[in-house]
């Protein structure tokens, strides 16, 4: 079956399965010389795709693939003079090769967070193999915010079923629940 639209390339022919065994590896911007190299030292957990304007998605693809890591276990060790930061305003301060474009990692500086502690990466940047595989699909309608047909939609949540990519329309269930647990504790609805 061939579809009129792309995922993303990482998943458009089914999904690779991650190793459990896998304790990092290097993500590379996509510069031919001088390249952004970052060290990861860890496994990526919750990776999905995420259907936002803000994330980075490879050209062609309506999705980005994006998991998280401890921000104590991810360092740039080569060229962090070519990152910038895509938007200061954000909650996720998204650090970007400003000559290739690609995003190395995206950190949240605010210690008030329910995602404080977690990096964002996007794992096709590594040559390495075994990251964990993409659980789910978040941001799903916002694709429509880049551009998407509305008329797509009904298709690619079918695909994005198919592929075991249960699609959601803000994040899954389990990050929600654990987004508003840390919410009602830091007000005391919750004991903490
Ligand atoms: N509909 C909006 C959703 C943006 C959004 O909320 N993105 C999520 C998933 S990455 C988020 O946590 N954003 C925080 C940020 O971008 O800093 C868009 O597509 O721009
Ligand atoms: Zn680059
Ligand atoms: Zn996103």
């Amino acid at each position: 079956m061939t579809y009129a639209f792309s995922i993303h390339p990482s998943v458009d022919n089914g999904i690779q399965v991650g190793d459990e065994d896998f304790a990092g590896g290097t993500l590379v911007c996509r510069c031919a010389q001088d390249p952004v190299r970052v060290q990861v030292d860890a496994q990526s957990a919750y990776n999905h795709a995420c259907g936002c304007t803000k994330c980075w998605k490879p050209k062609g693809a309506l999705f980005s693939l994006v998991a998280v890591v401890p921000r104590d276990k991810l360092r740039v060790t080569e060229h962090a003079e070519k990152l910038a930061v895509v938007d200061p305003k954000a909650t996720i301060q998204r650090h970007a090769c400003r000559q290739c474009g690609v995003h190395l990692y995206g950190r949240i500086e605010n210690s008030a967070h329910p995602l404080y502690g977690f990096d964002f990466i996007h794992t096709e940047l590594s040559p390495d193999k075994g990251w964990s595989a993409p659980q789910f699909a978040a941001f799903v309608s916002s694709i429509i915010e880049s551009g998407a047909d509305p008329a797509i939609m009904g298709a690619v949540r079918a695909r994005l079923k198919a592929l075991g990519l249960e699609p959601y329309d803000c994040l899954s269930p389990e990050l929600m629940d654990m987004i508003a647990t840390h919410t009602a504790k830091a007000s005391g609805v919750l004991k903490s």
